[in-house]
């Protein structure tokens, strides 16, 4: 790649020094090569060092060479060339020598020039490719994150509800077993009590049965003992029947005793002995009676002992049989008491085998309540964990995608730098040249007026106009043939329509002799879609941009106003003219509207009384245009004009604001339809006509000597000279883009007015680098030619 110094010619080593002193440092220009040799070296009066120098100047080193010392050299073979010594002629070929090698170096830079801004043409290019490439990259992978976390967004918000839902579910799960367990231990403490008290009842029928069962042995033995004492009652009884018996016999044996006695007395005697021993009997008797006595008496006592005990015993049976008929009654009642304790107890016993039942089945259902809120716990965790893993991922996303906005806004931030930088290389001045083709109303049948160079160099960039045999070359940025349609030139344009955007202040004028196509370019034909013009095509532009920049936080504001300037007058071609009355005029002695033009400290321009319309909308613009072409109509039938003699300005502030960045920009963009430029003898003007003309005429040429003044930054700029200028001032010079249609008519019989047109134009061109381009001189072009007189 041919290095950017190769640019500057190569410096003598003897008049290095002094041009240090001497020379401006931004005048001069260094070279560094790759070897860090002196290549004036070879400038040396050594006839070899010219001849190594001669081959190894490719490998030029540092190098300091001024254009001054170049004139230097010439001066000096042009003072010296009258001598003719051998010294002299030597030193003159040696002057030829370092000349010659002067010359192919600048041919070599030359070339290297041109290879270095063709690849730097092409890197711009690949560049700006790269960078739409990573815009639409970053757009897709925005819009990709955003549906992702539209997605994510959605898929938690229903991961919520559930979570929230199975919470719930929970709670009363949680609420049902707490219940059921309530429930559980009152029916067990009631079936403990229960179960407490049938065993008191059971204890107490058992204790009833018992004492039941032992009254009724009492009662059995009592019987049994009243028998047995019966049955010795009546044994005592005939034992003492016997005994009286025995002592009624005896009471009889006694008397027959007695008797006896008497008997025996008389026996007395006889019987004394008898009687003594018959004493003695008695008193054995006596003593058995005494004896028997006190047997019968024991007897009785014994009798009356047994009676009292029989008595006792009666009474002990009848307090018995009373205790029985008591325990039989309480067995009675303990009977029915148990009965109903009995059926209580069954009853109990039901509840409780109903109750364990459905403790039983509570017991299930707590245990599947249980499983579930197990389940639920572990679905609730595994959610948790999902939702956190998502959040995880939303942070990541989130991350990322502040990196990619970042990226984005990087980006963008690069793509308008490069883009700029590249409408800077392409000049922040440029003019395209643009000729319509030949219309059924041209004149015919003579030749060609126009042709375009073919060879590779002027290639799309030259025009040759034909006069009077006569050929004049041109040269633009760029040269539209009769061939190129409305899409292809606004292509070229589409760019500054985006530095509108990106905050820069730009101007696209249409110049050009009447009927040269310069409203066709503008304005177009609205109404067939490949046919309009680069006004609607760059609003269109404009709006959808802003409408994709909306997705990195752009917000745009956007007025707009048109105006014309007809005779250095302004008309708001927006103003109601419900009346059909021009709001500039007086009536009945209102002053009308004055439309001043004003420039504040921050570069805006304010036109007092301007209608200044927001817009949102290409169709909003679309009807402003309509009803501005609809005011100049009307404009030009009350002001009897009599083709588009005024400057058409299309104004459209854009606001821009960043939500994201806080960035603020402020571009314009002005779309300027120039009233024809036109001979004053072409136009056969008299009077009004005659004004007008000149007035144009004077707009005109001002404009081209504000723009070159702008461009070689001259300190005076003649912005007041026209009305036309001074409205877009701030928006001239500077970093401000500005571009100039030349329109050309291919019509043999305005040949002239062309040649004026591309004149103009070429003198606008020229001061993209302050020098004249090609073989097109403006050097000698004076402004005062713009006349057309
Ligand atoms: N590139 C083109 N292709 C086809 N027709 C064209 C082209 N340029 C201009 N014309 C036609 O030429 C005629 C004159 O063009 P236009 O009205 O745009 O000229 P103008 O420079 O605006 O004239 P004036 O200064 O009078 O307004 C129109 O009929 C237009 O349709």
């Amino acid at each position: 790649m041919a290095s950017r110094n190769q640019n500057r010619p190569p410096r003598s080593p003897n008049t290095r020094k002094v041009g240090t002193e001497e020379i401006p440092l931004d005048k001069r220009r260094r070279i560094v090569g790759a070897r860090g040799r002196d290549p004036f070296g070879v400038i040396s009066n050594k006839p070899e060092d010219v001849a190594n120098a001669e081959g190894s100047e490719c490998s030029t080193v540092v190098v300091d060479f001024t254009s001054e010392e170049v004139e230097a050299l010439l001066n000096q073979r042009m003072k010296k060339g009258n001598s003719y010594d051998k010294k002299e002629m030597d030193h003159r070929a040696d002057l030829v020598k370092r000349l010659k090698l002067c010359v192919r170096w600048y041919k070599r830079v030359e070339e290297g020039y041109i290879q270095e801004k063709e690849k730097l043409r092409i890197e711009l290019q690949s560049a700006e490719k790269k960078c739409i490439d990573t815009e639409t990259e970053m757009k897709n992978k925005i819009e990709e994150l955003n549906e992702t976390i539209t997605n994510l967004r959605m898929t938690i918000s229903s991961l919520e509800e559930r979570i929230a839902k199975e919470e719930s579910d929970k709670l009363e799960a949680i609420d049902c077993y707490r219940k059921e367990k309530e429930a559980r231990s009152v029916a067990e403490k009631l079936q403990a009590c229960l179960s407490t008290e049938l065993e008191k009842v059971r204890d107490e029928k058992s204790a009833a049965e018992r004492k039941a069962i032992s009254n009724e042995d009492l009662y059995k033995r009592s019987q049994e003992y009243n028998m047995s004492l019966q049955q010795y009652n009546s044994r005592l009884q005939s034992d003492l029947e016997t005994t009286n018996e025995a002592h009624k016999r005896l009471e009889t044996e006694k008397a027959t005793i007695v008797e006896n006695l008497s008997n025996v007395r008389a026996h007395n005697k006889a019987l004394q002995d008898q009687l003594s021993s018959l004493k003695a009997s008695q008193d054995d008797i006596t003593k058995q009676k005494e004896m028997l006595v006190n047997d019968t008496s024991c007897l009785r006592e014994e009798l009356k002992q047994i009676r009292d005990d029989r008595d006792r015993q009666l009474g002990q049976v009848q307090t018995l049989a009373e205790e029985v008929s008591k325990y039989k009654e309480y067995t009675g009642k303990s009977v029915a008491q148990l009965d109903t304790l009995t059926i209580k107890t069954n009853a109990l016993e039901e509840t409780c085998s109903y109750q364990r039942e459905e403790i039983l089945k509570l017991q299930q259902q707590l245990i599947a309540e249980k499983e579930k809120s197990k389940m639920a716990n572990l679905s609730a965790s595994e959610t948790r964990i999902v939702f956190e893993d998502q959040q995880r991922t939303i942070h990541e996303l989130q991350e990322r995608l502040a990196d990619k906005e970042f990226q984005v806004i990087e980006g963008e931030k690069l793509r308008k730098k490069l883009h700029n930088t590249i409408l800077e290389l392409k000049g922040n001045i440029r003019v395209f040249c643009r000729v319509r083709p030949l219309l059924p109303d041209d004149a015919t049948g003579m030749d060609m007026v126009v042709s375009y160079p073919t060879s590779t160099e002027a290639h799309g960039q030259s025009i040759d106009l034909i006069q009077s045999g006569q050929k004049y070359p041109f040269t633009f940025d760029k040269v539209f043939n009769h061939d190129a349609s409305q899409q292809d030139v606004f292509t070229e344009i589409s760019q500054l329509v985006q530095s509108a955007l990106d905050g820069y202040k730009v101007c696209i004028f249409a110049y050009g002799q009447t009927g040269s196509g310069k409203t066709y370019t503008m304005m177009g034909r609205p109404d067939a879609p490949d046919l309009k013009g680069l006004i609607p095509r760059s609003l269109e532009q404009i709006f959808q941009i802003s409408q994709s920049l909306k997705n990195q936080g752009w917000k745009y504001k956007m007025q707009a106003s048109i105006l014309e300037i007809y005779n250095e007058t302004i008309r708001d071609l927006l103003a109601n003219r419900s009346s059909g009355i021009d709001p500039t005029r007086t009536e009945n002695g209102v002053p009308g509207k004055q439309y001043t033009i004003k420039h504040d400290a921050n570069g805006n321009t304010h036109v007092t009384d301007l209608t200044v319309v927001d817009v949102c909308s290409v169709n909003e613009i679309s009807s402003l245009l309509q009803k501005a072409a609809q005011s100049r109509s009307v404009g030009r039938t009350q002001m009897n004009e009599q083709s588009s003699r005024s400057h058409f300005v299309f104004t459209l502030r854009i606001c821009g604001t960043n939500e994201n960045t806080e960035q603020q920009v402020q571009g314009v963009l002005n779309l300027i339809d120039l009233a024809g430029s036109e001979r004053l003898s072409r136009s056969g003007a008299t009077g009004d006509r005659l004004k007008e003309t000149q007035a144009i005429n004077k707009s005109l040429s001002s404009l081209s000597d504000v723009i070159f003044a702008l461009a070689r930054k001259e300190e005076h700029v003649p912005f007041r000279n026209s009305k036309l200028t001074y409205l877009l001032q701030p928006c001239l010079g500077g970093d401000s883009k500005t571009l100039m249609f030349v329109n050309i008519s291919p019509d043999p019989s305005s040949t002239g007015e062309s040649l004026c047109s591309l004149r103009f134009a070429a003198r606008v061109n020229a001061c993209e680098i302050g020098i004249p381009r090609r073989q097109t001189s403006t050097k000698s072009f004076d402004s005062s030619r713009l006349s057309y007189g």
